[in-house]
């Protein structure tokens, strides 16, 4: 009899460097399993760029099966009816083995409707931590890695004086460190409303004292590069890998790519908190991306979708994937797993991000967020952010203003919505 025809996933991805790696081992591991489908994965470039591909394609009718989306693009795709395909209806409908308790709450909380109902799949999430060049602490003298950001500031001071002359310490991603993470870690609103996950009639209040204090610092520290800024997005990490920023704050799922180009010792340590902040540090909240299926597709193709699901929540899967990558073990039995073989004792790197998002019960200002637009919110923000580091305005202008704008912002999003 004829072979039948093998049935095409795509799947565009915004993984690159050692996770973009991990991507293609696991559909060519997917794909060798089995015989009906066969996973094909795309890079599409940086998380707005794929999420952008993704939207016009849809728009086009040349969708693919599978679009990773970055976790600030949650609420716009939630909102996009007709566009997606539920994952907790995709599972039903193929009859594949799908228990939403087995995945963390902290993670699926963020993917899943208030009802519960999980409508994308939590691929690969993370916390922000700060990654910490051990080799150049003892080359400057510092005795222990630094916990507070006033200690953070002096490190960073003596850093530079021991040639560390560019950037004493740095952060990728200007927005999710200076204002997401830095909320939930001080348990300040980023917005009312739960940060929005109660509602999308959520006003934006992050221009309290502490927040302009932060900001203000940067200002001052940026102007002799004891602080360094390195954009808006993920593509200056490797200033971390080279070895010119000592101590940079960034995603845990940066390990993949540290692991394979620093030449020094390194290790994650936690978010830097202002001990007079009362609470902190509180838990940090996810990062990361998670994997929507898109609408209009044929039953047999979700089928194939659904199968590579329930393959990539595999228990010794999700272990590997999340300790090869940095990545958030995304299933109960995954973290425990991990835990029981000692693993965290030997790496303790990989464990941060799992004590930040634990490290307290979560209260209305970090279980998480969802803001409509969150990825134009962003550019905003970083706009603002950018012009106080240049000195164009104050900080407490530059928040104000990223707050007004902002919340303009959300009130045309939940006209769309209405
Ligand atoms: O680098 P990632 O994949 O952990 O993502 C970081 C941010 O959450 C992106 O919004």
């Amino acid at each position: 009899a004829p072979a039948q025809a093998v049935t095409e996933i795509q799947w565009w991805h915004a993984m690159s460097g050692g996770n973009n790696d991990i991507v293609n081992k696991l559909a060519a591991d997917f794909n060798a399993s089995q015989s009906d489908y066969k996973v094909v994965p795309t890079f599409k470039g940086a998380y707005p760029d794929t999420m952008n591909a993704g939207i016009a394609a849809f728009r086009a009718g040349t969708s693919p099966h599978i679009l990773q989306v970055f976790e600030v693009g949650t609420a716009t795709m939630m909102s996009a009816k007709g566009a997606i395909k539920p994952v907790y209806q995709l599972m039903k409908d193929a009859g594949e083995p799908f228990d939403p308790n087995a995945y963390l709450p902290a993670i699926t909380g963020y993917y899943s409707t208030s009802k519960g109902e999980m409508l994308s799949f939590p691929f690969n999430s993370s916390s922000m931590v700060m990654w910490v060049n051990l080799d150049a602490l003892k080359k400057a003298d510092i005795a222990e890695i630094p916990k507070t950001w006033p200690e953070v500031f002096d490190s960073a001071k003596k850093l530079k004086a021991a040639g560390y002359t560019t950037c004493g310490f740095s952060n990728a991603w200007a927005t999710w460190a200076n204002i997401e993470q830095f909320s939930a870690w001080h348990n300040v609103p980023i917005g009312s409303k739960a940060n929005g996950l109660d509602g999308f009639d959520t006003v934006l209040q992050f221009n309290t004292p502490l927040h302009v204090k932060h900001l203000q610092t940067l200002t001052e520290l940026v102007k002799d590069k004891t602080y360094d800024y390195s954009g808006r997005a993920n593509a200056s990490e490797a200033r971390f890998g080279s070895g010119e920023c000592p101590l940079f704050l960034t995603s845990s799922g940066y390990y993949a790519t540290a692991k394979s180009t620093a030449k020094f010792a390194f290790t994650s340590a936690p978010m830097p908190y202002y001990p007079e902040a009362k609470g902190a540090p509180q838990n940090s909240i996810i990062g990361g991306a998670s994997l929507w299926v898109m609408g209009g597709k044929k039953p047999d193709e979700y089928k194939g979708v659904a199968k590579f699901f329930a393959f990539l929540s595999d228990t010794d899967r999700q272990a590997k994937l999340h300790q090869e990558s940095g990545y958030l073990p995304i299933t109960k039995a995954a973290y425990e797993k991990t835990k029981a073989s000692g693993f965290y004792e030997k790496n303790p790197t990989l464990e941060t991000p799992l004590k930040e998002l634990t490290n307290k019960e979560p209260t209305e200002n970090s279980r998480g967020l969802r803001f409509g637009n969150m990825v134009q919110l962003r550019d905003i923000w970083s706009e603002e952010i950018e012009a106080a580091l240049g000195g164009q305005k104050t900080a407490q202008q530059a928040l104000d203003a990223a707050v007004t704008r902002g919340n303009a912002m959300l009130r045309t999003f939940e006209k769309t919505v209405k």
